[in-house]
């Protein structure tokens, strides 16, 4: 900087700490006006419900006070539902003032509308701020005018408002880095080629939880934030160019510019495993916002059905294998899929279909009736018509059978006889009065908390034979017999099978409320799983990204064939390519970046300083790797190092070889590559790179995988002979 820059410096900064000044003293002020409020309005509610209790002369003496009595209530009702809702949002408010005490903005775009007035001053903040004369002194960062600050540029540009694209001239865009009341820097865009903010947001080191990155999102993040054209997206980013953040931004811009429309109850996020969903569980309460519901694939499918489900290390451990089952490898398919799709027929040819619907054993509904209520059904109707129709006849049929079991002497007997304690348990209430008609209602309240089960079962259709039919369109498509697990438990791929046939002939799910999926690390999908997402959510948008190169598991899919999975829907998929990547330092990316598979087509762009060059070691015995381990924990400081392996089996070996107390002297944590998906560590390990453990293309892509999770430091070990991948 020359003498008379540093002198501009000074007098720019002189002004941004005045004005940093102005909007946090202001802040302070609503802040403990807002406190207020909600205090007396709480104290005041109080008293407003006691006075009301008071006021309201309960007078149910003829049909006139009576409807008095109803009309004072409903208005009163109608007063302290107001009164709430104003607390509700003042209690936003104050919590949203005091989010931005924190750092009251971290971004300024100096615009000039073109017309013949001064280019006015917009300061984008994590939430807007105005006083009571509507002054706006920070906009939020996913208000329209905040694009202009994310485009990244001086000079001309454009924003959206409502549909219409209005050109601006940007003269400056300024970031600032604020603690509290305090302007600790700011640079202008204009003046610093590289973004000193975001790199040095890039510097802090990884937590547990994942955080939001509001204050420095890049451009290419921030189309994908803001597309609200394309109700199809599909991201293709490459290790660590922040396609998980991209998501969690995007929710928040979402609930954001839908709000009048969306809560986040109309959100569905599908995470890659269970530690993933606690991991991102901080960034949208980070900003305000509540988080949508957030859940793997497998918990989402367990949700959708009543049999037993595979738990997740088994399922990690099945899709981490070499060997796929030939009948998985076909249940997985899209086109046993499009199969079923035709399969109406071949259900109806042999209608075998039903179980009987049992109580302790004993039949209760038997085949033959249920067989013959499906027969009374139109055989016009498609098939999940005619199921509807006759779950309708069966339940009625039911409703009349225990009307009549109520009035058998056996039962009137049992009810009559029952013991006190007992008609507590049942009735709540003891049975005063033994006139016909009174111990008739308890007679059929009896045969109704009795016959529960049945009721229930013959509502929720228990009567269907799902395994019969997926079984029987198995075989009609390979003329093999579906091998299941002979314990019963139904693994992921057969699950997503039985929920496409019950979405498809049996019920409609009803998961129209969702108007938001997002899928994060959508390459490890099978085609099935892509198509039953599509059949459940015919209306809802959806954003997926993922990282081909990140394809680490037996079941994964290409990105041509999401594309392809998606055709059933009319529009079109809009797809983006992401090769920034900002998580790792500069010689861990290009480490990876020889990894992937297809960087012929693009290259992975470093964003962070080369740092510390990742350290390939030789051990050949448990003695070795101990003293390494040793070593790194000298060379950390004692800071966290986390070692990642191939398989579960391995991670599990390791910590019994090494023993829990050594691992906690030398802050190790052993986690295996299936785990640590979407996670990032600042040391990282990576055990066992010899050639014998890593030589396919599926172990290039663990690999990738795996040192792509160190942010800082990357050691790599090996035995005999290192991976050829690894080799210079
Ligand atoms: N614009 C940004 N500003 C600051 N930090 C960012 C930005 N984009 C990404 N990051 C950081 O980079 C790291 C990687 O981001 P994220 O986990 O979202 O990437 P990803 O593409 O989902 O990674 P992967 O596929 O490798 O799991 C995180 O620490 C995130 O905070």
């Amino acid at each position: 900087m020359t003498q008379n820059n540093l002198h501009d410096y000074e007098k720019e900064f002189a002004k941004e700490a005045e004005y940093l000044d102005f909007v946090y003293k202001k802040m302070l002020q609503s802040r403990d006006s807002l406190d207020a409020f909600v205090k007396e309005a709480r104290e005041d509610g109080l008293a407003f419900v006691q006075k009301m209790s008071e006021d309201v002369r309960v007078d149910f003496s003829s049909f006139s006070d009576n409807m008095d009595t109803f009309s004072t209530i409903e208005m009163k009702n109608r007063e302290i539902d107001q009164m709430n809702s104003r607390i509700i949002s003042a209690e936003k408010l104050l919590e949203n003032v005091k989010r931005s005490l924190d750092a009251p903005y971290f971004g300024k775009v100096d615009v000039d509308f073109l017309e013949d007035e001064e280019a006015e001053s917009f300061y984008i903040g994590i939430n807007s701020f105005d006083d009571d004369n509507y002054a706006k002194f920070v906009y939020d960062w996913r208000s329209p005018i905040a694009e202009l600050f994310y485009n990244n540029t001086t000079g001309e540009s454009a924003y959206e408002v409502n549909g219409n694209m209005i050109e601006v001239e940007i003269d400056k865009r300024r970031q600032f880095v604020i603690d509290k009341d305090t302007l600790l820097k700011f640079f202008d865009t204009s003046v610093s080629i590289q973004d000193d903010v975001l790199l040095e947001a890039l510097e802090q080191d990884s937590s547990s939880l994942m955080q939001d990155i509001t204050s420095t999102i890049q451009s290419e993040q921030n189309v994908i934030i803001r597309d609200t054209k394309h109700p199809i997206i599909l991201v293709n980013g490459v290790a660590g160019s922040g396609k998980t953040s991209t998501i969690m931004q995007r929710i928040a811009y979402l609930l954001y510019s839908f709000r009048k429309e969306i809560t986040s109850d109309n959100i569905l996020i599908l995470s890659p495993n269970e530690h993933f969903v606690s991991y991102i569980s901080n960034v949208l309460p980070s900003l305000g916002e509540k988080t949508p519901l957030n859940m793997t694939l497998l918990q989402f499918v367990g949700r959708h059905l009543s049999m037993e489900l595979e738990d997740e290390q088994t399922y990690f451990n099945r899709i981490s294998s070499h060997e796929v089952p030939k009948q998985t490898e076909i249940i997985r398919s899209a086109s046993f899929i499009d199969f079923i799709n035709e399969s109406e027929e071949l259900i109806l040819q042999h209608m075998d279909f039903f179980n009987p619907v049992l109580r302790k054993d004993k039949e209760i509904v038997s085949t033959e009736k249920i067989l013959k209520a499906f027969e009374q059904t139109p055989d016009s109707s498609p098939l999940i018509a005619r199921i509807q129709a006759t779950r309708q006849l069966l339940s009625s049929n039911w409703e009349r059978r225990m009307t009549k079991l109520a009035q058998k002497p056996n039962v009137i007997d049992r009810v009559m006889s029952l013991p006190e304690s007992l008609q507590q348990k049942f009735f709540k209430e003891l049975i005063t009065d033994d006139s016909p008609q009174t111990i008739n209602k308890y007679a059929k309240r009896y045969v109704h908390i009795q016959y529960s089960q049945v009721t229930r079962d013959v509502r929720g259709l228990a009567w269907i034979n799902l395994q019969g039919i997926f079984e029987k369109i198995y075989f009609a498509y390979t003329q093999e017999v579906y091998q299941f697990n002979p314990d019963g438990i139904l693994n992921i791929d057969e699950a997503v099978v039985f929920i496409y046939i019950y979405n498809r002939f049996i019920e409609k799910l009803s998961l129209t409320n969702m108007r938001f999926v997002l899928v994060d690390e959508v390459q490890d999908y099978t085609e099935a799983q892509i198509r039953l997402l599509v059949s459940l959510f015919p209306k809802s948008a959806f954003t997926m990204v993922g990282d081909e190169n990140q394809a680490i598991f037996n079941a994964n899919i290409k990105f041509q064939d999401i594309i392809n999975n998606f055709s059933a829907r009319s529009e079109n998929v809009e797809l983006y390519q992401l090769v920034n990547s900002y998580r790792s330092s500069g010689s861990i990316t290009r480490l990876f970046n020889r990894l992937a598979t297809n960087n012929d087509e693009w290259e992975i762009v470093p964003i962070r300083p080369a740092g510390n060059e990742p350290k390939i070691i030789k051990v050949e015995t448990k003695a070795d790797n101990i003293k390494l381990l040793e070593e790194i924990h000298q060379e950390l400081d004692g800071k966290a190092l986390t070692l990642i392996t191939k398989t579960m089996v391995e991670a599990d070996e390791l910590e019994q070889l090494l023993g829990q107390e050594l691992l906690d002297r030398l802050n190790l944590t052993i986690i295996p590559i299936s785990l640590s998906k979407g996670l990032e560590f600042d040391n990282v390990l990576i055990h066992n790179a010899s050639n014998d453990n890593y030589h396919t293309q599926r172990d290039k892509r663990i690999l990738y995988t795996a040192s792509s999770r160190a942010m800082k430091n990357l050691y790599i070990t090996f035995s005999d002979s290192l991976t050829e991948f690894l080799q210079a």
